[in-house]
């Protein structure tokens, strides 16, 4: 049965001219915002963009994306103008050690945007999805081209609760959140990724100094919890998150020790404290 708390009115398109004439100025990080209808992957079409050697700083966003993906090899759909799906390039001048927490980076900055403009309570699941309690608001995939990094991300926007890809998943629609309108949420989010990465490469890519790490920490719902990773090609692990380490990785205190994990799934298995 259609939601009548909704209608296409809810779902006005993108401007890119004016997302262009608020996000793009000198010396700042974005060059260019393009929005296009519908696209197989943003982050594909940056990642080919990167590989043909765009400069650092352009954005894509699409209305619609037909081909979406997500960490570990899932897909990322949702239905056109119910959310926002844009990518953007970076090329991080710091260590390759340090570059691990691009994508925590992201989540942080994304979160704080999030938080401060649709007034809702969001916290990071190790490493970057957005939660608002159990229920995932947005997710992140950090894609490498060459020397580039490709960010894209999903955020569950004006979604009814019949449109959701999975019943974990929520929308700042359902969550009743002071700020549908896209518009300011994507430039909000790109300004606060501006401020944290302007940051972390002036810091040579160190966290700890910048206060990336102290911030991540702040706005995490993994660690200190008791969690179940999926491993890529291994056995799931079950123990407690005890960290995050110089590197961006998750500190795992396991059955036999300590765990470093670069990648995985993370389910919390216990309720929060
Ligand atoms: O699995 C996740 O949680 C990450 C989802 C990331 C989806 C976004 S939507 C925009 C960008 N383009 C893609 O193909 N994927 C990312």
């Amino acid at each position: 049965m259609p939601d009548s708390r909704y209608s296409d009115l809810d779902r006005p398109p993108l401007s890119e001219a004016a997302l262009n004439r608020a996000l793009v100025r000198p010396g700042g990080l974005w060059t260019g915002v393009t929005v296009v209808e519908s696209t197989g992957s943003t982050n594909a079409d940056l990642a080919r963009a990167a590989q043909e050697g765009a400069a650092e700083g352009a954005v894509l966003v699409a209305e619609a994306q037909e081909a979406g993906r997500g960490r570990l090899g899932r897909v990322w759909n949702a239905p056109p103008r119910s959310g926002l799906t844009f990518s953007i390039l970076l090329r991080p001048e710091v260590p390759v050690a340090s570059q691990g927490w691009l994508p925590l980076l992201y989540g942080v900055a994304a979160a704080s945007a999030v938080r401060r403009l649709a007034e809702v309570d969001v916290r990071l699941k190790w490493p970057n999805d957005l939660l608002i309690g159990e229920r995932k608001l947005a997710g992140v995939l950090a894609e490498r081209a060459d020397d580039a990094v490709v960010v894209g991300m999903g955020l569950n926007v004006s979604l009814r609760a019949t449109e959701l890809p999975v019943a974990t998943a929520t929308s700042l629609a359902i969550e009743e959140a002071a700020c549908l309108d896209r518009d300011p949420l994507l430039r909000a989010v790109l300004r606060e990724v501006e401020v944290h990465y302007r940051e972390w490469t002036a810091a040579g890519g160190d966290a700890e100094a910048c206060g990336l790490r102290a911030a991540y920490l702040a706005a995490s719902a993994t660690v200190g919890r008791q969690v179940r990773v999926e491993l890529p090609g291994r056995p799931a692990l079950i123990g407690r998150a005890s960290g995050i380490d110089r590197s961006g990785c998750l500190e795992v205190e396991g059955p036999d020790r300590l765990h470093t994990l670069s990648a995985g799934d993370v389910v919390h298995v216990r309720p929060a404290e």
